[in-house]
């Protein structure tokens, strides 16, 4: 793999509270990452850092071989798109990709406005008088043109209507078919991105709990539902991270795959098992225990 980032053992103290725990991992080129986790995870501190726009308390962060704080030639591969992002007050959405085409090596003047008709963005509107969803459609419309060899969005997609984020995954897709690059997407809208991201990175409470292909984490946990002893039976021997009641019934989120062995114990117990979307998992795993089984168990007793 060429990695394009690479992290070691970063920590970063806010005062007594530790955003991120001696993190460590890689983001490989031209692959498409999910960057997931709880509110207040660690997500936008480690993109900051990733970007130049913070340091570690401590560890080491190389990014297309070098440090990246104050160093144009890393950050001009570099496109960090947020909800937050500021302009100029007399800026319109036409002065915002002026300033990107100077910004950015690759970026696609016929592409940005061509996104721009498909989000209906007005080219000549103060960037200040756009609606929330229009300056969302701003920010991925800079992030996808940019074309940048890292780019990170961190949930600029919020604003955006059901139909505009479908039309953002389409054009990141299709895009990124033609021209691949690496791409962080930090979001809380797990289900929407599952199918597009190839690796995921979960951040909880500022340490990394996964990181790993996608492909492997769909299959990476299974719900079993019974009555509760047949579950009780599958579940022993099993990691269980999770136990609700459902109308008689017993369902019980367990980790391990699908494989013939355990759909075999499943029929003979009469255990319905279904496996896990990506969402249900990342919920799962980043729930306290005190909440999901063991008061699960409580409460099927
Ligand atoms: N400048 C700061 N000063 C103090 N604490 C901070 C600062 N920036 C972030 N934090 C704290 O660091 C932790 C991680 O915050 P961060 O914004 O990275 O989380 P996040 O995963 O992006 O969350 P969300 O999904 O809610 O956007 C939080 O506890 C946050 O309050």
């Amino acid at each position: 793999m060429t990695a394009v980032v690479t992290a070691h053992g970063v920590t970063k103290r806010f005062g007594d509270v530790t955003a991120l725990d001696d993190v460590s991992f890689a983001l490989a080129e031209h692959t498409i990452y999910g960057l997931l986790g709880r509110n207040g995870a660690g997500k936008t501190t480690l993109m900051q850092i990733l970007t130049g726009q913070a340091f570690a308390s401590s560890g080491n962060v190389s990014v297309f071989d070098a440090p990246p704080v104050e160093n144009p030639a890393v950050l001009s591969k570099v496109c960090f798109v947020r909800e937050s992002q500021r302009y100029p007050h007399v800026y319109t959405v036409r002065h915002v990709f002026r300033t990107a085409r100077r910004l950015f090596a690759n970026w696609d003047d016929t592409f940005a406005h061509g996104l721009a008709a498909d989000f209906q963005l007005p080219a000549g509107r103060l960037v200040r008088r756009l609606s929330r969803g229009m300056l969302s459609a701003l920010g991925v419309t800079v992030g996808l043109a940019a074309r940048a060899p890292l780019t990170f969005f961190d949930e600029p997609y919020l604003g955006l209507d059901p139909a505009a984020r479908q039309l953002f995954y389409d054009r990141l897709l299709a895009d990124y078919a033609g021209h691949p690059r690496t791409v962080v997407l930090s979001t809380h809208l797990i289900d929407e991105v599952s199918d597009l991201v190839e690796r995921v990175l979960l951040i909880d409470r500022g340490r990394l709990l996964l990181d790993e292909d996608a492909d492997d984490l769909r299959g990476r946990a299974v719900a079993a539902t019974g009555r509760a002893e047949a579950v009780d039976g599958f579940a022993a021997g099993r990691t269980e991270l999770h136990r609700e009641r459902l109308s008689g019934l017993v369902r019980s989120t367990i980790l391990g795959g699908l494989g013939p062995h355990a759909k075999a114990h499943a029929q003979t117990l009469n255990v319905e098992l279904e496996p896990l979307s990506l969402q249900q998992l990342v919920v799962r795993l980043t729930v306290p225990p005190t909440t999901t089984a063991a008061a699960g168990r409580e409460a099927t007793r």
